[in-house]
């Protein structure tokens, strides 16, 4: 029996994605909420695994730091094997735990520096390679926070008092380590007394937008309005939008960026009503060896979440169903790529090599 804790709502504010508590890895299982605002502690590889694979915890930085940690999860019972063996047996983790989702960078983003920081290392008994491991993910883990602050920090110099602000899916702090990436710069304006609005939209299927974007910021005290996916162009037809803002899973060094399905549309929608795009990512997000949008595999998931709304059928037994995770945003429908290192502009595919270069 896994070890759950369920916390208050009223506490809600307080709750991260991710809880490294004694050592011990707890998940927040956003597949809960709004509901139920429920930990569960991770006690095996697989467990972790399934919990990037059902979305108990998503989001790109989040779903890096929670591969990291999962390596720790893996490999903490196996401090007794000699280095080949510990590296040997690190690599078939990461790479099982790689498999979990593949659109997000961040996760072999994260995965990958957790072995490397173990490889580089010269040390020889499982017991400090391990040491090593848990360190580079404990790293991992703070950077991420901080980068989405300066997220916070950059992004919130394009607010303004009284904005309207709409936002797909959740780029939150659900789906980071704290802040969001989206939604960094609107909780620093907030906390410095600026008013404003957003829009969030559902994004069907899963609807991160309506249970976790509308709950977090609700629980902030931001004035936050729900949409459904298919009212995003009235409302800026109504004037109501002066900002788009949102999250990403993976920037091609062009400035392509993979989003939630429904970023294209909304991208496209927003071109129309000369909206400004905006999209908001930490440096992990970046992925310079992918040279365009369509080298980005797109994940494709199970057609029960499509063909049902919770436990209930909604469309016909057997009916063909597409159900892509994600869709590309061409980088000329993006207005600035905002980042912990600054506002990224066009032309990205030199702005993007410039700030990100190592
Ligand atoms: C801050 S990255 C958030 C990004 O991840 C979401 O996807 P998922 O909920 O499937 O993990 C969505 O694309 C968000 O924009």
């Amino acid at each position: 029996m896994d070890n759950q804790r369920e916390m208050k709502q009223g506490d809600a504010e307080k709750v991260k994605s991710i809880l490294w508590e004694k050592e011990q890895l707890f998940l927040l299982d956003q597949t809960r909420l709004p509901g139920e605002v429920l930990l569960e502690e991770q006690n095996s590889v697989e467990q972790v695994w399934d919990a990037i694979k059902q979305l108990k915890v998503r989001g790109a930085p989040a779903i890096g730091v929670a591969g990291a940690y999962g390596l720790v999860v893996a490999m903490r019972e196996q401090t007794s094997l000699d280095r080949t063996a510990f590296v040997a047996e690190l690599r078939k983790q990461a790479a099982y735990l790689d498999s979990s989702r593949p659109t997000a960078v961040n996760l072999h983003w994260a995965l990958t520096r957790v072995v490397e920081s173990v490889e580089r290392s010269r040390l020889q008994s499982g017991g400090d390679l391990f040491a090593v491991l848990q360190k580079t993910a404990e790293e991992i883990h703070a950077e991420d926070i901080q980068l989405c602050r300066s997220i916070g920090e950059h992004g919130v110099s394009l607010m303004r008092e009284g904005m309207g602000i709409l936002t797909h899916c959740n780029a939150g702090r659900l789906a980071t380590s704290d802040y969001g990436t989206a939604t960094a710069p609107m909780y620093l304006a907030h906390g410095r007394g600026m008013g404003f609005r957003v829009y969030s939209d559902e994004s069907r299927p899963l609807l991160q937008g309506s249970r976790l974007t509308a709950w977090e910021l609700q629980q902030a005290g931001i004035d936050v309005t729900t949409i459904t996916d298919n009212m995003a162009a009235f409302v800026m037809q109504q004037g109501l939008i002066d900002m788009v803002i949102v999250g990403t899973d993976r920037v091609a060094a062009n400035g392509d960026v993979a989003n939630k399905i429904g970023t294209l549309g909304v991208a496209i929608m927003a071109k129309h009503f000369d909206i400004p795009v905006y999209v908001a990512c930490p440096a992990s997000t970046v992925d310079l060896s992918t040279a365009t949008g369509e080298q980005i595999v797109i994940e494709e998931r199970e057609a029960e979440e499509v063909t049902h709304f919770g436990l209930r059928r909604t469309a016909p037994e057997g009916i063909k169903v597409r159900n892509p995770a994600f869709d590309v945003t061409p980088h000329e429908l993006v207005t600035g790529i905002i980042t912990d290192r600054g506002i990224i502009r066009p032309p990205f595919s030199e702005t993007l090599k410039a700030a990100f270069c190592q």
